[in-house]
């Protein structure tokens, strides 16, 4: 189907908005009143404009308090139409949306509503245009969409119909099924958008609170099911009012727009995308490392061995258990989006992309570019294994792969085993050597492969990423979680696969441009944390200290062995349980924008120890900052 957003779920000028929209793809737009009346472009520069990027002019709104009123005062209203249907046959927009009124002064009076709506209708064909009719959730009589239909089936004229905005059906949780009854040309447009579940004002919820469909918690496909099997043929359009977007770039945001709409109507059973292919496994992160010498120290300590160099680019392959990590010591080029800013010692240490095993990489690269992933130019020699990725809404790269399976060409063959006792040097100058030469894999506390990722994102792309990673990758979304920081407020929410083979866990922090609170880490599991600890100790690593207050309220929370949460304390290994099971873990320091955790987790265990996670904050900030 057509699809269309208005201008105000986009920020900017009236001509950023509408570039941006084009670009994303869009076929239409609403436009806002405001941003026409902010705009230095006459009516007729903006429907020129509108052509030459390829877009309708869907709708002109709102148009407000016009039915209902008593007779001097409708007069009043329909000289103020007319002005604005002539601004319209100027535009170039032939609907008008027309929202139930709030006004004071109107009455309860289904009957006059209808009389009146049937006059503006009259005068609205005259100039060429519709008048469809909205029921606002906090509309002060009107505010059901049966009722909004039933004064427009009274009036019975052929310029007016009705406008559904999925916002106020779902929002009053008014049954979406009498839809169905409306006759679809009666349904003049079609607004659509999502919410997460809020207990608050609903005019509030609205005006702040509404997101792309797919990101809240509101049945927006279940409605638009409805709406299509009305017969409704008009354009999806997105009407979003959000705080977040309002100051947000346009560009990302419209990008961000357009796939949830593709990924709506796959939803409602309207459009076939290519199916996703839901990876398997974390093939590697890997890291650009400018100064490689702090984060190869960590990554030793750690247990990891450098088993392997890249055959024609300076990446070195770590490797333990079944987790990988490459160290690119290039220059770090960001192939996608604006390069984080180094921070801190370890210079520009940061993850910069993660492989994901994949069954079927080439099939899950077309999934992505049609959900409008920005798929990445290959960089890679013509010896090289073909690889394809996707860059995530943060920046960092995704890589479809395969690891050292039949039938598909395996990344790993890119490249060469690194001697066992090297005398060549690593990356870092320091030769390898020492506990992670010795065949530690089967010791207690080795590393057995990546538990998780976890991805700080910039501030205002949090719902788009959490959307991206479900839709374009087919993962699951858990609960967000709120955790304190001693600063702030972060949010946090995993996506993963079915067996927890893939787990990311994104999060957004409390200060939007606070470029130093873009820290991401990967969490390594091992059986035995308390090994694990002490293993990366005598190794030389450090561990994050943590408050001894801490370990007495866990006291207090859970019966522990003898001497067990003295070796916690002792540590620094944190603790948090549900009802799977348990779940232990520590954290190294911080290294650029990069720190590793090992975690011990049970089986049933569903979290990442979010209970923990205001401590692990406030000892990082301790460690950074003093205090
Ligand atoms: O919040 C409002 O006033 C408003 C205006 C126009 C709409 O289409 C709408 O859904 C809400
Ligand atoms: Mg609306």
């Amino acid at each position: 189907m057509r699809t269309s957003i208005a201008t105000v779920s986009l920020s900017g000028t009236l001509t950023e908005k509408l570039t941006a929209a084009s670009r994303a793809g869009f076929d239409g737009v609403e436009i806002f009143e405001n941003d026409l009346l902010a705009s230095p472009l006459a009516p007729e520069e903006v429907r020129a404009r509108c052509a030459d990027l390829g877009l309708s002019v869907d709708l002109y709104q709102p148009m407000r308090d016009i039915e209902a009123v008593p007779a001097g005062e409708f007069a009043r209203n329909l000289r103020r139409a007319e002005h604005k249907f002539e601004v319209m046959r100027r535009l170039g927009a032939d609907t008008v949306l027309v929202c139930s009124s709030v006004s004071p002064h109107a009455v309860d009076d289904d009957a006059l509503a209808a009389e009146q709506l049937h006059a503006l209708a009259e005068r609205a064909q005259d100039f060429g245009v519709r008048v469809a009719y909205e029921a606002l959730a906090w509309g002060r009589h009107v505010n059901t969409y049966d009722h909004a239909w039933s004064i427009v089936r009274a009036a019975d004229h052929p310029a007016l119909g009705t406008c559904l905005d999925s916002f106020h059906i779902l929002a009053r949780g008014c049954g979406p099924e009498g839809i169905e009854d409306i006759p679809g040309e009666k349904i003049f447009f079609l607004q659509l958008a999502d919410a997460p579940l809020m207990a608050m004002d609903v005019l509030q919820w609205s005006r702040h609170y509404r997101c792309f469909p797919g990101q809240g918690g509101l049945d927006v496909a279940g409605l638009l099911g409805h709406v299509v099997r009305a017969g409704y043929r008009g354009p999806l359009s997105l009407e979003v009012f959000n705080d977040v977007f309002r100051q947000a770039e346009a560009g990302p945001t419209a990008v961000d727009a357009q796939r949830s709409l593709r990924v709506l109507q796959e939803a409602a059973g309207l459009a076939e995308p290519p199916a996703p292919v839901v990876p398997t496994g974390v093939a590697f992160a890997e890291l650009v490392a400018p100064d490689a010498q702090p984060v190869s120290a960590l990554l030793r300590a750690l247990g990891f061995t450098r088993t392997a160099r890249h055959r024609s680019k300076p990446v070195d392959l770590w490797q333990q258990g079944e987790a990988r990590v490459l160290l690119n010591t290039g220059p770090a080029v960001r192939r996608w989006g604006r390069p984080p800013r180094p921070s801190g010692s370890g210079g520009g240490t940061a993850l910069a992309a993660i492989g994901l095993e994949s069954p079927d990489p080439a099939g899950a690269a077309r999934r992505a570019e049609s959900l409008l992933a920005p798929v990445l130019p290959r960089r890679r020699a013509p010896e090289d294994a073909p690889l394809d990725a996707v860059a995530a809404p943060d920046g960092t790269e995704l890589f479809f792969c395969a690891t050292d399976r039949d039938g598909l060409p395996s990344w790993t063959r890119d490249f060469e085993a690194v001697p066992r006792h090297a005398e060549r040097a690593g990356t870092d100058g320091v030769p390898d050597a020492g506990v992670a030469e010795s065949g530690v894999d089967a010791d207690a506390g080795a590393v057995r492969r990546i538990d998780h990722l976890a991805l700080t994102q910039p501030w205002h792309q949090f719902d788009e990423a959490s959307l991206f990673h479900r839709s374009v990758l087919g993962l699951r979304a858990q609960e967000s979680v709120d955790v304190a920081d001693p600063y702030g407020l972060w949010r946090s929410r995993a996506v993963t696969n079915a067996d927890g083979g893939v787990r990311i866990a994104l999060s957004v922090g409390p200060a939007p441009g606070d470029d130093g609170a873009r820290v991401q880490h990967i969490a390594l599991a091992t059986d035995d944390v308390v090994a694990a600890a002490r293993r990366f100790r005598a190794a030389g690593g450090r561990l994050l200290p943590v408050p001894g207050n801490y370990y007495d309220d866990l006291a207090a929370r859970y019966a522990f062995a003898p001497g067990e949460l003295e070796t916690y304390r002792e540590l620094g290994v944190l603790y948090d349980r549900d009802e799977g099971g348990a779940f232990r873990h520590c954290y190294t320091e911080t290294v650029g924008r990069l720190f590793f955790e090992l975690v011990q987790r049970d089986a049933g265990y569903r979290g990442y120890g979010a209970q923990n996670a205001p401590v692990r904050l406030a000892a990082q900030h301790a460690q950074r900052y003093g205090g």
